[in-house]
């Protein structure tokens, strides 16, 4: 099977897609800020150099504090793409796309010059825009902003995308899906969770649910416990006042860590829809059990404190690892463990179950591991340990893995089939943006499972467990070492 490159090919523009679309204003608010530079912008070059986005469209970088003036964003936005894209940008898309970016300044107080830009913008583009409003700002920010695009009309004919966390609390994330219930309605909002746009995250209930061999074992007769683990290399980057204000726990496991439970631990949705979906994952976080602090260990990794924008005795965690339960029929007695953290020895995103030793006398004992893991980094793969026989006149055993890199599937696609199967793998943002445009809201989360996860989460927030330090490169504190019997699959 041929090499699949690690960062998408651009593929042939696909008309059909492009000219069912509308033509759209976007509005990225915190388009200076680190996620535009590192997504979002290249996730919008990505699309329209596809053919994916819709024939005419107009990007509107807005914030507090200008950039300068429209010439010299588009200048910014070039080297940001250029720097995020390298070898794979073109130079005639990219002209294409940065001739259509202006910058227009805007805060919650204050959304007239914006709200004007943008008419003038639809008028350009002509009859029936639709406006992509994306919030990428901080939680504390929110509110203000939604308010201002109500008061400015901004939220007709529009889309919001809400970025994560969604309140810092059970209490603001209820102040924020109030303010939203206000200004706009459900079915116009877009709370994103990157996670959920991952290829990998996706091909969670695809193997389930598509293959004979996984669905019979997915239950507590055979799984022991899951991992679901986050560690990764990068430490603050630039968002030390970003992360005093959240702390691990709000920003990855209140979101992330939580969405991949939700997708591991849901029942057969019947469907691939935004309904369907959603109810599932509902339904399993409200049979979570609120998080003990006693199961759960904080740390920080030493030097967080060095931070220009960190406070000299903050004691905001950079790490986080704990236990959860699902208390329904299906995973009752089975703990979900949980870690992320930053400045660690590896950036993976693993999921492990680990199964059960079968009821058998014939072999025992043998300590080599009997998992399923699907790892879900920038090279998706699953694996399989096994034991196996060890070759040879004795019958002992040795292990084994069958494996399935994810990125060499075939998707190439086969004669009679539609477009979604000659489709090249999508960024996680990009798959996301597409849906946006498209109003399809399967991969985005919901007000009541936003709300039950703050619910569940809250008490650790309450009661916090003392904040452990840990090593620059390591796995984070021994306290945390040893939670899951038989330790964590990533050591
Ligand atoms: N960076 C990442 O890897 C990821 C970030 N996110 C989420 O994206 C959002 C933005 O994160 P990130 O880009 O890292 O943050 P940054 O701090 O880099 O940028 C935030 C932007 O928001 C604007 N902003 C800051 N404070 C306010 C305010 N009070 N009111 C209005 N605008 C404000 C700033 O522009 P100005 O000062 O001009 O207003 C700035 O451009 C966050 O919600 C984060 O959780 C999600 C996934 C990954
Ligand atoms: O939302 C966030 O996610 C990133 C990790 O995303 P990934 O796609 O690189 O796995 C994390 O680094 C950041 O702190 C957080 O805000």
């Amino acid at each position: 099977m041929a090499d699949q490159p690690t960062t998408p090919e651009p593929t042939e523009p696909t008309a059909d897609l492009a000219d069912d679309l509308p033509p759209h204003v976007l509005v990225l608010f915190g388009a200076t800020g680190d996620l535009a530079k590192r997504k979002l912008f290249p996730a919008f070059y990505r699309l329209a150099a596809s053919g994916l986005f819709p024939r005419e469209f107009a990007v509107i970088g807005s914030g507090r504090h200008s950039p300068g003036t429209d010439e010299e964003f588009r200048a910014q936005v070039r080297e940001v793409l250029a720097d995020a894209l390298g070898d794979e940008a073109d130079a005639d898309a990219l002209d294409d796309l940065v001739g259509r970016v202006s910058f227009q300044t805007a805060s919650a107080d204050d959304g007239a010059d914006l709200a004007a830009a943008v008419r003038e913008a639809e008028e350009r583009l002509g009859d029936g825009a639709r406006r992509l409003l994306y919030l990428s700002v901080p939680p504390g920010a929110m509110d203000g902003m939604i308010r201002m695009l109500g008061r400015e009309g901004l939220t007709d004919r529009a889309r919001l995308v809400v970025e994560k966390p969604f309140g810092l609390d059970l209490a603001s994330a209820r102040d924020l899906d109030a303010t939203l219930d206000e200004v706009i309605g459900e079915d116009q909002v877009f709370r994103i969770d990157h996670f959920l746009g991952k290829e990998a995250v996706q091909n969670i209930l695809a193997l389930r649910f598509a293959n004979g061999l996984f669905e019979p074992a997915w239950d507590r007769h055979s799984v022991a416990q899951v991992q679901i683990d986050v560690p990764e290399e990068l430490g603050l980057e630039g968002r030390g006042s970003f992360y005093e204000s959240t702390g691990a726990l709000r920003d990855m496991v209140s979101t992330h860590l939580s969405q991949l439970l939700g997708f591991v631990a849901l029942e057969d949705p019947g469907a691939f829809d935004a309904g369907a979906l959603r109810d599932a994952k509902a339904a399993v976080f409200r049979d979570l059990r609120p998080l003990d602090p006693s199961r759960a260990v904080l740390g920080q990794f030493e030097g967080y404190r060095d931070d220009e924008d960190v406070a000299d005795d903050s004691d905001v965690e950079t790490f986080v690892a704990l236990e959860m339960h699902v208390d329904n029929e299906r995973w009752r007695g089975v703990p979900f463990w949980l870690r992320t953290g930053k400045a660690m020895a590896q950036t993976r995103r693993t999921v492990t179950l680990r199964f059960r030793e079968p009821d058998s006398h014939v072999f025992h004992g043998y300590p080599c591991p009997n998992e399923l893991v699907l790892e879900l980094t920038d090279d998706p793969r699953v694996q399989v340990d096994v034991r196996a026989k060890h070759p040879g006149p004795a019958m002992s055993l040795t292990h084994g893995a069958l494996r399935l890199d994810l990125g060499e599937v075939d998707h190439t696609g086969h004669e009679g089939e539609d477009e979604a199967h000659h489709a090249r793998p999508l960024e996680a943002y990009e798959r996301l943006l597409l849906d946006v445009v498209r109003g399809d809201q399967t991969l985005f989360t919901r007000a009541d499972e936003v709300e039950r996860l703050w619910e569940v989460v809250q008490p650790l927030l309450d009661e916090r467990p003392e904040v452990h330090p840990y090593p620059v490169g390591s796995w984070g504190p021994e306290a945390a070492a040893d939670l899951p019997a038989g330790g964590w699959r990533l050591r």
